[in-house]
């Protein structure tokens, strides 16, 4: 371990409940976690296709759909995930959701978003119905969103680009808000930086403390978005107490009888009580009901989590778990009736969603009846359905991930060989391929493997099946730096 690394972190040897285990920790690389998508497969399932490739994984004690990995394992590479059959996530990252509880039919809000890995937690958690609106400051890490509600096939997001600390009043209020804060990120050395030979940096008070002030900041002002009888949830994947109990003391403080604290401890997940004394500070007594996982009391990265909720009655005719789900409407539109009368698909996997915003070079399914003010602008909402300039119609790569187990005709199953041409956009000759189920005539077709979507190709003239696997996919995994709009 680098010595500034090790200096440090000494400051917490006298809150940390297993100072050698910590260590321990720490001097090791982590397990890398996957969560199955809770729409495409059972996580029995997801763990049978990972081994097939020899990738051994075992289930998470404590989560029901994450599975556990070697340190070095690297499914990105896996086809499944390309498919969108799972995502890769730190596994106590997952806790800060967990916490917050989203229900479908609700308003949630992700004050500090990007790269989506919550966002995409709540949006399923809450199966796609409802909003989640997902908010970061950084317009160059909004696509890093838009990436994953393309693979992911997230119809209830919507991005939008801002500082969450001044987010219009107008855009709540939310059943839920996370604050998943910008910090010194020391619960994630044992995944980025510990093992780097010469260590890693370690923040001084002057930075500390001006991300202290920010998170106090967004928390602060994510209390008034939330309605009463809401949650908020304050999260950081950093050890320090002063971004982490001495920020939410500190908001309590402002918000008086307005919060109150609920116990943020999750059972199978080993955590410790914050601390409610730091280096001659106290803080309110009730902080002892937020909880820091410690690299070694699990084998995870460092995380803190407080559950907030605000005072007072909910609205009133308000179901728990949210309103309503499920809705009438449904995305009519020319290029939806040309996607039906090609693919066959099963009209009630459409149901609930609407069309817009009108034009642009793709048609957006999203979920209906979520109004949304015309300030501050929308980045983007839902999934890019169909291309609206390619004619004959011609489903997203997201739509064809998606909606390919809802289509009765031109679907074709891949070998292995065909999987592999389609990834390396080759054409695919047609023994690597198998009509699923109905007719395939010329035109564009949704690829198939082991009947899970993978993408979009095209019969022509010729034989041989052209490959329409993103571009950018080619060179970079579908989680990386590539431009994640490019189809
Ligand atoms: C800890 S990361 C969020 C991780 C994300 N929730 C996830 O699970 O994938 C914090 C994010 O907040 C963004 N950010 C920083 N300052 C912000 C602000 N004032 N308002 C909103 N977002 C901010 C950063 O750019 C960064 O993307």
């Amino acid at each position: 371990m680098g010595e500034a690394i090790a200096a440090g972190l000494a400051r917490y040897q006298s809150i940390c409940p297993d100072w050698p285990a910590f260590r321990d920790a720490i001097s090791r690389p982590q397990p890398v976690t996957l969560w199955a998508h809770p729409e495409r497969l059972a996580p029995e399932t997801l763990q049978r296709l990972l081994d097939d490739a020899g990738i051994a994984s075992a289930p998470s004690p404590w989560d029901d759909i994450l599975l556990r990995l070697a340190p070095d394992a690297s499914p990105a590479h896996h086809w499944g995930y390309f498919a969108g059959l799972f995502q890769i996530q730190e596994e106590s990252a997952r806790l800060p959701v967990k916490l917050l509880d989203p229900r479908p039919g609700e308003r949630v809000l992700d004050l500090c978003a990007a790269p989506g890995n919550k966002t995409a937690q709540m949006a399923l958690a809450m199966e796609n119905h409802g909003l989640v609106v997902a908010n970061e400051l950084q317009s160059g890490r909004l696509p890093a969103i838009r990436q994953l509600i393309r693979r992911l096939g997230l119809r209830n997001v919507l991005t939008i680009r801002g500082a969450g600390e001044s987010l219009a009043a107008n855009t709540g209020p939310f059943d839920r808000v996370l604050v998943d804060a910008p910090c010194s990120g020391e619960g994630t050395w044992r995944k980025y930086r510990i093992h780097q030979r010469d260590g890693g940096r370690v923040i001084d008070d002057v930075e500390r403390n001006r991300l202290a002030q920010r998170q106090r900041r967004l928390l602060h002002h994510a209390v008034g978005l939330v309605r009463p009888g809401g949650r908020i949830v304050y999260a950081t994947c950093t050890l320090a107490p002063e971004e982490n109990e001495a920020v939410v003391d500190a908001v309590l403080g402002d918000w008086g009888e307005a919060l109150t604290v609920e116990s943020a401890s999750q059972p199978a997940l080993p955590s410790s009580p914050g601390v409610t004394e730091w280096q001659g500070r106290h803080f309110d007594p009730r902080l002892a009901g937020t909880c820091r996982v410690w690299p070694g009391d699990a084998d995870v990265g460092g995380f803190y989590v407080a559950v907030l909720s605000r005072t007072g009655p909910a609205r009133v005719g308000q179901a728990p778990g949210g309103e309503s789900v499920g809705s009438a409407a449904w995305p009519d539109h020319p290029a939806t009736r040309a996607l039906q009368q090609r693919f066959a698909v099963n009209p009630r996997a459409l149901q609930g969603l609407t069309t817009g915003p009108d034009g642009g070079r793709y048609l957006h399914y999203r979920i209906a009846d979520q109004p949304w003010p015309s300030a501050p602008r929308v980045d983007a909402f839902g999934l890019a359905a169909i291309g609206l300039q390619v004619r004959p119609v011609k489903p997203t790569t997201g739509a064809a991930l998606w909606l390919a187990p809802e289509m009765g005709r031109n679907v074709l199953e891949l070998t292995r060989a065909g999987l592999d041409a389609y990834r390396q956009r080759r054409p695919i000759a047609p023994e690597h391929t198998e009509p699923r189920g109905g007719p395939v005539s010329r035109g564009f077709v949704v690829l198939t493997h082991q009947g899970y979507g993978v993408g979009v190709g095209r019969i022509g003239h010729g034989k041989m099946i052209e490959s329409h696997y993103p571009k950018a996919w080619v060179t970079g995994s579908p989680g990386g730096r590539a431009n994640p709009d490019a189809d």
